[in-house]
């Protein structure tokens, strides 16, 4: 079996056939090249599935020049976190600072000297590289290491928007530890912390579908989002998620519900009609997390969300 491919992909984009083969020949070693010589082709090839990991953008270019490419490649969710640098001959330096202003990171001169062409795009990508590193901890949770509320909330808009533009239906799960207090109390918070680990780990393994997510959302609390999941396969994959923490079968001897930890959970399902608020459905699996409390704990219970016909801003929440 051959090795993928790791190195760094870059995007050429010139219209002059010299200049690309210039740089072509300072990047083939250690780089994945793909050249275009027009606007289109660009866009194409930069939000192809396997998008570059920085883009040379020739300015001067008919059809749609450099600034105009820059700019929508920054405006697309897809693309906007692509480090651009435009190439630019000696006269027209002025210009780059219009390039600044459209999003670009940096800027290289024609004629082209090769080891700062090269020196320059290793440092954006290790920057690139950084960042991305930063950002992915700022939406993981430190003590469990699956998102924490931030991603969910932005996992939320995002699945939210998908299903109302597939239509279709997309269940959320809020989960809650039960009488995590006096298990607290009782062992200690270092006993918590790994409780609370022993959960993630049992609850993520319990997810199969790739694009099912699970956030902690605050102290004891997690949530967990199921697209293209009707009503009746979200209620059997709560009882799966309630049947791995039994599993676990971590001793809690303070909790009136049973000899182990156990969790509560608030099912509900959107109906993909148009408009609405994601909080919405929130409010709704808290409102049936909050009845399983009622009831007993250590159970699922259902939520039915759907939003009144022609009224956008009065959801209807009621439970079976
Ligand atoms: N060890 C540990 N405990 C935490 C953490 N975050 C929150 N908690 C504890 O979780 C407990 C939650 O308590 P409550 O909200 O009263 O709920 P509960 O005791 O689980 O009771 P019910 O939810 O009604 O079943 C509090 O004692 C918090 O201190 C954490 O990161 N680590």
């Amino acid at each position: 079996m051959t090795e993928p491919d790791e190195r760094p992909k870059i995007l050429i984009v010139d219209d002059t056939r010299t200049n690309i083969d210039l740089l072509i020949e300072i990047f083939r070693a250690d780089f994945r090249v793909s050249a275009a010589t027009g606007a289109a082709r660009a866009l194409k090839l930069a939000r192809a599935e396997q998008p570059p990991d920085i883009i040379l953008l020739d300015i001067l270019m008919p059809e749609m020049d450099g600034y105009q490419v820059c700019a929508a490649l920054k405006q697309d969710e897809r693309t906007k976190g692509i480090p651009i640098i435009f190439v630019t001959a000696v006269s027209e330096v002025m210009d780059a600072a219009r390039g600044f202003a459209a999003g670009a990171v940096d800027y290289i001169t024609k004629p082209f000297y090769p080891p700062v062409v090269m020196a320059r795009v290793k440092l954006h990508l290790d920057l690139k590289r950084k960042y991305e590193l930063l950002e992915s901890y700022a939406f993981l949770d430190a003590l469990t290491e699956i998102g924490n509320r931030r991603r969910f909330d932005l996992v939320l808009k995002s699945e939210w928007e998908r299903a109302h533009r597939s239509r279709q239906p997309l269940s959320l799960i809020y989960l809650d530890i039960d009488h995590f207090k006096p298990f607290n109390d009782t062992y200690g918070h270092g006993a918590g912390d790994d409780c609370l680990r022993r959960l993630a780990g049992a609850l993520s393994a319990t997810l199969r579908r790739s694009g099912d997510f699970i956030a902690r959302y605050g102290g004891e609390e997690f949530m967990i989002l199921l697209p293209y999941t009707d009503p009746e396969q979200a209620r059997t994959l709560a009882q799966k998620l309630l049947d791995a923490v039994d599993r676990l079968a971590i001793p809690h001897a303070a909790s009136p519900v049973a000899d182990h930890v156990t969790v509560s959970m608030g099912l509900v399902t959107l109906d993909p009609v148009a408009g609405g608020d994601p909080l919405r459905m929130v409010a709704a699996a808290d409102q049936a997390l909050y009845t399983a409390k009622r009831s007993g704990r250590h159970q699922v219970q259902v939520a039915r969300f759907d939003q009144m016909p022609h009224d956008d801003s009065a959801p209807r929440v009621d439970f079976s």
